[in-house]
């Protein structure tokens, strides 16, 4: 069954990156239950459709560390406590999958052994090809990184075939669409042409990583209930960026 269904789909393993803004759904902070269930659907169509899922969690819903360094707070400080946040939400995140019947296993970069499993690439690389989820919290496990590169370092050395970077508009413009009315999305570029355009949507570190690892990139909105599987299916709009 799940040969049948993968051999439609080019990606046999996916890396999603998923902001913790994405788990706020309308509140101002925090974790959004109802979002949290929605979210955890989609993957979970994505994993019916025959695909190894990962999925890198991001911390901004509750701290920033670039925004709270300063504040009494060395930026290693502020960091810890932007990675710390990013394992609130893949404990989230784990308890529903575990209640929707879902097999998903949350891992972090910064070792909590009591709390969530400490990530090993072959640890990670075992529950993938056993089909459970992989929720990755910790980013790269060092401060002055963001989750983005947290999510092309964990794509490149989990071996998935594309990192999936889900957020609040539909691919890559020539400039910030919501701030630029005249913006125009790009079907497919390359990561050359985003960094040497300094376009936004993640940092530049990931994209070089992603370049040095020859990982495409898909970039797609979020807000859709079902966009997963609706980009795997090559039926959502999306920018894809290739060598
Ligand atoms: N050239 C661009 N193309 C698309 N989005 C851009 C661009 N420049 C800036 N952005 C902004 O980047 C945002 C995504 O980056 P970020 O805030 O890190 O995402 P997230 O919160 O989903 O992690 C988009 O919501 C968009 O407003
Ligand atoms: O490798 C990493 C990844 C994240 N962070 C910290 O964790 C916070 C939350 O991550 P991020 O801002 O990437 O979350 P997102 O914007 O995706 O919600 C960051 O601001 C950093 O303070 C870090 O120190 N190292």
């Amino acid at each position: 069954m799940k040969e049948k269904a993968m051999a439609a789909l080019p990606y046999k393993r996916v890396l999603v990156k998923l902001s913790g803004e994405a788990l706020m759904g309308t509140e101002p902070f925090g974790i959004d239950r109802a979002t949290v269930r929605r979210i955890a659907e989609d993957v979970i169509a994505a994993v019916k459709l025959g695909v190894e899922v990962a999925v890198v969690v991001g911390g901004g819903n509750i701290f920033r560390g670039s925004q709270i360094a300063g504040m009494g707070l060395s930026r290693p400080a502020a960091d810890s406590m932007g990675m710390l946040a990013t394992v609130m939400n893949v404990i989230a995140l784990e308890a529903q999958f575990t209640s929707l019947g879902q097999p998903a296993r949350a891992m972090s970069g910064v070792a909590m052994p009591s709390v969530v499993e400490t990530y090993t690439r072959q640890q990670g690389m075992e529950h993938l090809s056993k089909d459970r989820v992989v929720l990755l919290a910790g980013g790269t496990g060092n401060p002055f990184f963001t989750t983005d590169t947290g999510a092309a370092l964990r794509a490149a050395e989990l071996e998935c075939d594309v990192l999936m970077k889900a957020t609040q508009v539909d691919g890559i413009y020539t400039a910030d669409p919501k701030k630029d009315p005249t913006a125009t999305r790009f079907d497919r570029i390359s990561h050359d042409e985003v960094i040497r355009r300094d376009l936004k949507v993640m940092d530049t570190a990931a994209f070089a990583l992603a370049r040095e690892a020859s990982l495409p990139i898909i970039v797609f909105s979020i807000h859709q209930a079902g966009s997963i599987a609706s980009v795997l299916r090559g039926e959502a709009s999306c920018t894809l960026v290739t060598a």
